[in-house]
């Protein structure tokens, strides 16, 4: 075996992106296009599935679109087999769709961790557990988890987040631990801190976490979504075969740096 420049390219791959309407998602989706994927994509409401549909056509990108919940097994399931029929099975599944409340903890309602818990952590297991099969009766596939700083890191205000995605974390590793033996390859992304609407409300102009941000960052700027994609396109790629239960850390250098004195 010799590598290739050819083992990035995905064509004939398909690939289902949660969530990926915008943001972070879409751009992932982007990237494995260009590379050579099909692309499918959900959103939990009609609405939503429309405005990506129309934004990929904007980028020229060839999309599918479902609407389901990704905390909905029984919808899940349903998707999944629908998109078999329609477009193909899965070769590449990105666990993107992803909700953040930011409460302190001692007024967080036990529905809201639920909650949180339930989209950030329960989805991304209830989607692999729907892809997995046919990805073992094909002989392969790539599983990317949408992990987190706080996949690592605690902050105020994150608990049900933090608690989620140090969770997904695990799941990845225990995922690539356990399907590994079927050329299943599960890797987490984690990205730093990116300009999505998720991070809207830190990024507003004189908001003191926007500057925090910036001193906390090497790269001394936000990411941008498209900073996702290239690593994506590697994790979904033959180029990291070998690469498993791993999480790549996308932050600009937010976890190698102890910080500047005041
Ligand atoms: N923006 C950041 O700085 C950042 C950093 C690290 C990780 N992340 C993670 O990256 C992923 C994408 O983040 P983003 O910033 O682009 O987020 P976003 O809020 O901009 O987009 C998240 C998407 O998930 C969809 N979604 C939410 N709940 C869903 C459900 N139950 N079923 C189906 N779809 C659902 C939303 O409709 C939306 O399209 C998330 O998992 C997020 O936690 C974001
Ligand atoms: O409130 C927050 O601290 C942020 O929203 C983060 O959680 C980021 O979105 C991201 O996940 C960091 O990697």
């Amino acid at each position: 075996m010799k590598f290739s420049m050819a083992d990035y390219q995905l064509d004939g791959k398909v690939a289902l992106i949660t969530g990926a309407v915008y943001g972070i998602g879409f751009e992932i989706a982007r990237g494995l296009s260009q590379a050579g994927a099909t692309i499918v994509f959900n959103s939990s409401r009609q609405a939503s599935v429309d405005k990506g549909l129309s934004a990929y056509e904007v980028a020229g990108v060839k999309a599918h679109g479902y609407v389901f919940d990704v905390t909905d097994e029984v919808a899940v399931q349903a998707a999944i087999k629908q998109i078999e029929t329609d477009v193909g099975s899965i070769d590449i599944l990105v666990n993107n769709a992803g909700i953040i409340k930011r409460i302190p903890m001692v007024d967080m309602a036990v529905s809201d961790f639920r909650q949180v818990i339930d989209v950030d952590l329960t989805g991304p297991f209830i989607m692999s557990k729907a892809v997995i099969p046919s990805m073992i009766a094909k002989g392969g596939g790539k599983i990317i988890n949408i992990c987190s700083m706080m996949s690592e890191l605690g902050r105020e205000t994150v608990s049900a987040y933090a608690a989620a995605k140090g969770g997904l974390k695990m799941l990845t590793r225990n995922i690539a631990s356990e399907y590994g033996i079927y050329n299943i390859q599960c890797n987490g992304i984690g990205p730093g801190y990116v300009a999505t609407p998720q991070t809207a409300p830190l990024r507003e102009d004189g908001h003191p976490f926007n500057n925090f941000i910036l001193a906390k960052t090497p790269a001394n700027r936000w990411g941008q979504p498209c900073d996702l994609a290239g690593p994506a396109v590697f994790l979904a790629s033959r180029a990291s075969d070998f690469v498993n239960g791993h999480v790549l850390y996308v932050d600009g250098g937010i976890l190698a740096y102890i910080g500047k004195q005041a």
